[in-house]
């Protein structure tokens, strides 16, 4: 079963071809990564999958529905830019979010599965940079989600923090749920991803698993996204200038 789909899609903003035609679908079951270069279009592409903005042109698809509206309630999100409020305690805010989901799942549990029930009675505030992306994974999975989509979830997290992380979300998986997720870290890509999607420009320059865009080990992963993003942002480059 096809959980998300994008065919074709464009979004222009004056001056800049965010997205210039892309193509990505993922199945059920799967843990994607989006790969690309800053300015690919990785964001442009979760905002779209959220409902939060609107393609230029082309067909963006969850679950079937056109995004947005009642199909939300089974996507956790994490986005980069994402604001909280500060002065909130932590399980009041996840209690919150959880109340407009139809079916949250317990605040403790939540809390215990994202390492912080010592921090319950914290203000958002007073987090450190890591427990803040704790939090907002906890903010993602309260809502039993069927998708998760998540926009560099791990950065600025410790080693222990994203082993934990990397295990919850498979746990999610197990249970029928599906991800997709931006990275910079190729390492954690190859480790944790069933299939790599590299953008550059806007378009999918690779869709495939990361054993083989890495010809099975005997090319240098880091080469390998170079070689395929260098192309395609030069091309963007120029297309500026004109
Ligand atoms: N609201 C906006 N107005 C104008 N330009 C935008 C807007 N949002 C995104 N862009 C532009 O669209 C392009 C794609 O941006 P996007 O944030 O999707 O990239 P990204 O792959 O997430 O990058 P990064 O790795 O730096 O987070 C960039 O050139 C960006 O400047």
């Amino acid at each position: 079963m096809t959980v998300l789909e994008l065919r074709d899609v464009r979004k222009t903003y004056p001056g800049v071809d965010a997205l210039a035609g892309l193509d990505v679908s993922v199945a059920r079951g799967e843990i994607v990564a989006l790969l690309g270069p800053n300015g690919a279009g990785k964001t442009t592409t979760f905002e779209l999958l959220l409902g939060l903005i609107r393609p230029t042109s082309g067909d963006v698809r969850v679950f079937g529905q056109e995004p947005g509206g009642r199909v939300r309630t089974r996507i956790g999100a994490m986005l980069q830019a994402a604001g909280l409020p500060d002065q909130l305690q932590v399980r009041e805010l996840v209690r919150l979010i959880g109340r407009g989901y139809p079916t949250a799942v317990r605040v403790d549990e939540v809390l215990a599965r994202t390492s912080l029930t010592k921090r319950a009675t914290r203000t958002v505030k007073s987090l450190s940079g890591g427990e803040r992306q704790r939090l907002l994974l906890a903010l993602a999975l309260v809502g039993t989600p069927e998708l998760l989509l998540l926009d560099e979830p791990t950065a600025a997290m410790d080693v222990a923090s994203r082993r934990t992380f990397w295990e919850q979300a498979r746990a999610s998986v197990a249970d029928g749920a599906t991800i997709l997720f931006a990275t910079h870290d190729l390492t954690e890509a190859a480790a944790v991803a069933d299939r790599v999607v590299v953008v550059a420009g806007g378009r999918v320059v690779a869709d495939t698993t990361p054993d083989a865009l890495t010809h099975h080990g005997d090319d240098d992963l880091e080469e390998v996204f170079l070689a395929l993003t260098n192309e395609s942002s030069t091309a963007a480059d120029e297309g500026d200038d004109r």
